[in-house]
């Protein structure tokens, strides 16, 4: 650059060619600059030759630059005339002198010829590209439209050649995606079907040599006399796409992203009033796909998650465990909520969650009938006030298909929740091994559990597609021989290939710190049916199977440093870990979690707060049992707070009843749980009736 600029320099002034000049500007250029060498050529006696000769090297000039943008040979001759013209009157106007009338019109008289001739080759030059461009777009145009009518002259060939139907095609539309095309045709008049087409996707897709996982699929059209056909030529099943990297709000109602179909396109599952069956053979990617199901369940406002998995509990631990250790904080360094609401992996938990579950539902349907009535439906409306409870059971075919006795009570309760809580949302997600024949001979699941999954993972045996998506032809197990991959079939979209997204175990762990602010709470009506058994479901005792089962874990002693993989104690103080048991301490932590988004004070069970506190905050550790509903919260700490005096349940509903709307007879419920669980203590009878909590009873 620098070189160029010196020898630029050493060379005199530099002529640009291919500067740019408008009709005007140009001509102005043209004239002014010959009537500048006419005079100063006049005043030096410089020969007037040299006019000549500049004007020949400036044609020349130009016409190798036009040449060279491929100017038109009218543009280039424009240009080489104005130069020779304007070096012809430099020459003239030397010799005569150029400050005559005759020299200054004759050259006002080239200025405006050069400026129209300049004007009238712009104008050329600019029709001639707009003709070139509107030329290419005509041809891609037209290669476009002969590759769609090659397209739907293949495939109105195959259908006749396979279907015997012959189709008049009415559009081809390539996918965004590159996954590939549909096509929209007119089906004959006969009284030709979509079905007829759609059951022969197999023969179609071989027909067409579709790469393994792509299909040829029909589905109905704009009318009955319509068809539309998806064709993918791409497939995408086969690579391996995580779960997106978006956490944002997802909504019950609005659908849950599952997984893809061969398009790339999402695939939503809407549960407001479905449940689900997922069936999956050992090493199909079933418990990947759970992970991806209990993802966006985290993500909704609208949905609390309660887990089942007496399978060592792979499926709901990783949403669990890291909260309940401590490992993650919020971006606010504030302690996390778990991922999903409730965890039973052992028979007695899954029995106590069941019955809940129907404690629950029969509440609503009780408590709310002014809801239900003021918005003239028999469906609770779910929102993040009242959310559904998505009750997840890994294996739960399994559980329905059992011969045991014990296993079969379960089973009937299972039966009850998806009987009975569909219109209160409570609605249930099974999965499956394998057992689907039994399980799908179940008049109840094939009625209520229409959101469903096969994964095939290129396992053949046991899958029955056809009675997983009855109605549906033309699937095959052989097309989705990929981990993760098999058929999805909802009411909004029939069964066809998709793919789940693989979930990291890191994307659990962001999830559940992205999430933990959004899961509501279980409403007031709800909490009250489910009572301590759900208020203490994160109790020691209920969650010791977490520590036991805990991956890694093979010695289940008090492991208080932390070490190892087990629960990590590490928090523990050195003098904490010589006294306190490590369920306890777990306990401990859990509760502190509450405490520090609720409350301030110390936990008096723990050996370090036998002291009484010295701050006034609220304290749910206190209460040894996690309360969820705010008012039920609320409740408890003006018990706490009415000291040695105690209060009733009207005290207390009154100052609950603006902020929250809790009757008097709530409260009521609320302080004989409390009593019956030895939480609060019931002095002194009729009108003198009065509950003190335990921390001030006479007796402590
Ligand atoms: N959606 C997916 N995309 C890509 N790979 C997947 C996907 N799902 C699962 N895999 C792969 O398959 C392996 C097995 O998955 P997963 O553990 O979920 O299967 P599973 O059916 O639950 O098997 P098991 O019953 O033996 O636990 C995973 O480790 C992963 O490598």
């Amino acid at each position: 650059m620098s070189s160029t600029a010196a020898a630029n320099k050493s060379s005199g002034p530099v002529l640009d060619w291919a500067a740019g000049h408008g009709p005007v500007t140009g001509a102005l250029s043209a004239t002014t600059g010959a009537f500048a060498v006419a005079a100063t050529g006049a005043a030096t006696a410089m020969p007037p030759g040299w006019a000549l000769a500049v004007g020949a090297a400036g044609a020349l000039g130009h016409t190798v630059i036009g040449l060279r943008v491929r100017n038109a040979g009218r543009t280039l001759a424009t240009r080489a005339a104005s130069w020779l013209v304007g070096a012809g009157w430099t020459t003239w106007a030397m010799t005569h002198g150029p400050l005559t009338w005759a020299t200054l019109g004759s050259l006002a008289t080239i200025g405006v010829g050069i400026g129209a001739a300049a004007r009238s080759s712009a104008l050329y030059e600019e029709a001639r590209e707009e003709e070139a461009i509107t030329a290419e777009q005509r041809q891609i145009a037209a290669e476009l439209s002969a590759e769609r009518r090659a397209i739907a002259a293949e495939w109105v060939d195959r259908i006749q050649r396979v279907c015997s139907i012959n189709l008049r095609v009415l559009g081809v539309e390539r996918w965004e995606t590159g996954a590939g095309f549909s096509i929209d045709a007119e089906l004959p008049p006969g009284g030709a079907t979509w079905n007829k087409i759609a059951a022969e996707s197999a023969r179609l897709s071989a027909d067409a040599r579709l790469p393994h996982g792509c299909t040829a699929t029909a589905s109905p059209g704009i009318d009955q006399g319509r068809v539309i056909i998806d064709v993918t030529t791409v497939n995408v099943l086969e690579e391996e796409r995580t779960y997106p990297t978006d956490y944002g709000p997802l909504s019950l109602l609005t659908g849950i992203p599952w997984g893809y179909r061969t398009n790339a396109a999402s695939i939503l599952a809407y549960l407001r009033e479905q449940c689900a069956l997922i069936v999956g053979p050992t090493g199909s990617g079933k418990t990947n796909m759970v992970h991806t199901i209990l993802a966006g369940f985290a993500r909704a406002e609208d949905v609390l998650t309660w887990v089942i998995d007496l399978n060592a509990g792979s499926a709901g631990l990783p949403w669990v465990l890291p909260a309940l250790n401590g490992e993650i904080k919020a971006e606010d360094g504030k302690p996390v909520r778990p991922g999903v609401d409730w965890l039973a992996g052992t028979y007695d938990e899954a029995m106590t969650m069941l019955e809940t579950a129907v404690r629950v539902a029969k509440q609503r349907k009780m408590g709310y009938q002014d809801v239900l009535a003021k918005a003239n439906t028999d469906l609770l409306p779910i929102g993040r006030s009242i959310p559904q409870i998505m009750l997840v059971i890994d294996e739960g075919a399994e559980i329905l298909a059992s011969p045991d006795r014990s296993v079969r009570k379960l089973a009937e309760k299972i039966l009850e929740v998806v009987r009975i809580a569909r219109a209160m949302g409570i609605r249930t997600v099974l999965t499956a091994l394998g057992a689907t024949g039994s399980v799908l001979s179940n008049l109840m699941i094939r009625r209520e559990a229409k959101v469903r999954v096969a994964l095939t993972g290129g396992e053949t045996e046991g899958m029955d597609l056809g009675k997983m998506f009855p109605g549906t032809r033309g699937l095959r197990v052989d097309q989705a021989p990929y981990k993760g991959a098999g058929f999805m079939g909802t009411p909004e979209s029939s069964a066809a290939l998709f793919k789940a997204w693989r979930i990291l175990p890191n994307q659990i762990r962001d999830i559940i710190a992205a999430t933990s602010d959004r899961h509501p709470r279980l409403d007031d009506i709800s909490a009250k049916a489910a009572g301590p058994a759900y208020a203490r479901r994160w109790d020691t005792e209920r969650t010791a199977w977490m520590r036991d089962h805990n991956p890694g874990d093979d010695n289940t002693d008090a492991r208080p440093s932390g070490a190892g993989s087990g629960l990590k104690l590490s928090a523990l103080t050195d003098q904490e870990a010589g006294q306190v048991s490590p369920e306890d301490e777990m306990l401990r932590r859990f509760r502190a979690e509450i405490d520090a988004q609720f409350g301030t004070a110390p936990d008096p069970h723990s050996p370090a707060a036998e002291t009484p506190p010295t701050m006034g905050g609220l304290n749910l550790s206190a209460l040894r049992g996690e309360q969820d509903s705010p008012a039920q919260q609320e409740a408890l700490a003006l018990l706490l707070g009415a000291g040695r005096e105690g209060t009733g349940a009207s005290a207390i509903a009154r100052a609950l009843a603006d902020a929250r709307g809790t009757t008097r007879q709530t409260v009521v419920g609320w302080l004989k749980t409390w009593v019956k669980d030895g939480t609060a203590v019931r002095i002194g009878e009729g009108t003198k009736a009065r509950y003190v909590h335990r921390r001030h009873a006479p007796e402590s």
